[in-house]
């Protein structure tokens, strides 16, 4: 079983869960009044290079990464810090997140925010909006490509924005063929755990140029974020890399004046 099958299951057992508490006609309620979700898709588009600040606890790849003591306050340095999107891990076996997690920095924030998780079915949808997520992330290597045409369907019909994550080239075409604007290129293997800074090099510039390309992992430093700027990223989002840096709002700062500097290559749009 690979590391992404085993977070799956994990998920599938932890949604059962939650659907037996609160149904789905009650998470579908609760969402439909939840104050309208933020246009994440304008914010990415913005001149200069994104910054996607992840709130993650911990990781399959490297363990508890950050005790973060307080989510609301890390996000809402990360928002003075500069950065476009605010990403909240909420999966509980492996990353330690939570919708507690995402509710408080939904409370602390004014910018968009993502909850970064496995989705498996609508059920986690309705449930992202309840919980003032502006954006879902949807894994094409977890979905079958019928459902994830109708969960990006769903999504924006929430008025939401699907980040649709692909790792190969054969994963963006189904992203595309299934409707998706924005990409984000994971140069994580989420079957292996593998990371690869080369991928985006090899698929974001394949993409429309119709479509916000976002970098995801592996991103350290501003140098890393330049590198996917000259690959054509409109965006990066960076978990590990903020998390354990020590002052984050320093270094989402660094990382957007190095993506807003005329000296950094500029999307291709
Ligand atoms: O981070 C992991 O180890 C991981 C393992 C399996 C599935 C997903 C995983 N991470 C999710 C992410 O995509 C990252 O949190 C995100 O791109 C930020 O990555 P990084 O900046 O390298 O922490």
């Amino acid at each position: 079983m690979t590391v992404l099958e085993s977070i799956l299951d994990g998920v599938r057992a932890d949604v059962a869960a939650r659907e037996a508490v609160l149904d789905f006609a009650a998470v579908k309620a609760a969402a439909a009044i939840a104050p309208a979700a933020l246009d994440a898709a304008a914010a990415l588009r913005a001149p200069g290079i994104a910054v996607i600040a992840e709130v993650k606890r911990a990781s399959p790849s490297k363990g508890e990464l950050s005790g973060i003591p307080d989510p609301a306050e890390l996000a809402l340095a990360y928002e003075q810090g500069g950065a476009r999107v605010i990403s909240v891990l909420t999966e509980e076996r492996r990353f330690k997140g939570s919708l507690a997690d995402l509710d408080a920095v939904r409370r602390a924030v004014s910018i968009p925010v993502l909850r970064k998780d496995f989705i498996v079915g609508p059920y986690q949808i309705h449930e992202a909006r309840a919980h003032g997520a502006d954006v879902v992330l949807l894994i094409v290597a977890a979905l079958e490509q019928q459902v994830l045409a109708s969960l990006l369907d769903r999504t924006e019909s929430l008025g939401m924005t699907a980040l649709v994550e692909v790792h190969t080239e054969q994963e963006a075409d189904r992203a595309l063929e299934a409707g998706a604007t924005v990409i984000g290129i994971n140069a994580r293997n989420l079957k292996t755990l593998e990371v690869d800074r080369d991928t985006f090099a090899r698929i974001g510039p394949g993409l429309p140029s119709h479509v916000v390309k976002i970098a995801e992992s592996g991103v350290r430093g501003t140098g890393d974020l330049l590198a996917y700027a000259g690959a054509g990223a409109d965006a990066v989002l960076v978990g590990e890399g903020l998390v354990t840096s020590g002052d984050p709002r320093a270094a989402v700062k660094e990382m957007v004046a190095a993506g807003a500097h005329p000296s950094c290559p500029k999307p291709a749009r």
